[in-house]
C-alpha cells in the first residue's frame, strides 16, 4: 500500500533529461527536459498529436526512448486516457484492483479502499457497475483507482477530457482539494489551456514536429491566477502567442 501523506520538501521526484523519440524515422520527441518536485502539480500542455502521451510512455516504460535519461523517485501510478474501469466488476472492486495484483486478499482489498470512496465522492456506489455512473463519477474512479495503485507520483493523461464543461469544471475544484489533502505529486496532460492554469503550480508548454519543451511557465503565487484576474488573462495570451 502505497498512500502517502507527506509535506513539502522540494525533493525531485522525476527527472527527463534531454529525451528523443522517433516513430519510423520520423521524430516526434527532442530533447525533453521536465523536472518535478515532491508536492507540485505539474502540467504539460499542448496540441494534439504533440507526443504528450508518448512522454508519459516512456516514463513508465510502456515505451522506450531513442535518447536522454529518465530518473523517478517513488512509485508512479498512470491513468491513461482511456477508460479502463472493467465493465463487469462493481466499482469497490475495480478500485481494488492494483491491491489484488500485489497479492491482497479481495475482502481486505475491500477494507482498504472503502474509506475513500466518501472523499472521492463515490459515496453509496461502492456495488454499483461503471455502466450506472455518470461520466464525472466514472473517472472519480479511475482516479480513486490510480490513487489507491500510488499517490507518489501520479501521471494523468486528459483525465477531464471527455466531461462536459460544467463536471470539468466541478472536477478541477475536487482534484486541487484532494491534491491539497493528501500531497500526491502529479503530472497531468491536458490541451486545454484554462485547465492547465487552473490546476498547475508549473505548465510545460509542447510545441510540435519535432515536440520539445517550448516555455515553462511557473505560478507561484497561485490565487493570482484566478479564473478571469489579470494574471489569468495575460499567461493566457503569453501561451497562446506560443502555440
Ligand atoms: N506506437 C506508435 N507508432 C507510431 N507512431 C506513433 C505511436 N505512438 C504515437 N505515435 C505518433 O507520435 C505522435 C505523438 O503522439 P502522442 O499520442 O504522444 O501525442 P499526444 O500529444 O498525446 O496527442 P493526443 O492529445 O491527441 O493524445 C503522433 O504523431 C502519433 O501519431
Amino acid at each position: 500500500m502505497h498512500i502517502q501523506m507527506n509535506s513539502y520538501h522540494n525533493k525531485e521526484k522525476l527527472i527527463l533529461s534531454n529525451v528523443s523519440k522517433s516513430y519510423n524515422n520520423t521524430l516526434v520527441l527532442e530533447d525533453i527536459n521536465i523536472k518535478v518536485n515532491e508536492g507540485e502539480l505539474v502540467t504539460i500542455l499542448g496540441p494534439s498529436g504533440s507526443g504528450k502521451s508518448t512522454i508519459f510512455n516512456i516514463i513508465t516504460n510502456l515505451t522506450q526512448k531513442d535518447n536522454g535519461s529518465v530518473y523517478i523517485d517513488g512509485k508512479i501510478s498512470y491513468m491513461q486516457q482511456k477508460d479502463l474501469l472493467i465493465p463487469y466488476k462493481t466499482i469497490i472492486d475495480n478500485v481494488s484492483l492494483p491491491l489484488i495484483l500485489s497479492k491482497e486478499n479481495k475482502k481486505s482489498a475491500q477494507e482498504i479502499v472503502r474509506p475513500y470512496f466518501k472523499e472521492f465522492g463515490l459515496e453509496g456506489y461502492e456495488d454499483k457497475y461503471p455502466s450506472e455512473l455518470s461520466g464525472g463519477m466514472k473517472q472519480r474512479a479511475n482516479f480513486l483507482r490510480t490513487f489507491i495503485n500510488s499517490n507518489d507520483l501520479m501521471l494523468l493523461d486528459e483525465p477531464f477530457g471527455a466531461l462536459d464543461s460544467i463536471t470539468k469544471a466541478n472536477m478541477q475544484k475536487w482534484l486541487l482539494n484532494v491534491r491539497k489533502k493528501f500531497n500526491s505529486t502529479i503530472i497531468l496532460i491536458t490541451h486545454d489551456i484554462e485547465e492547465a492554469i487552473t490546476l498547475s503550480d508549473r505548465i510545460y508548454l509542447i510545441s510540435q514536429k519535432p515536440s520539445s519543451i517550448k516555455a515553462e511557465f511557473i505560478l507561484e503565487d497561485k490565487h493570482k491566477y484566478e479564473f478571469g484576474s489579470n494574471d489569468y488573462i495575460k499567461l493566457k495570451k503569453d501561451i497562446i502567442s506560443l502555440l
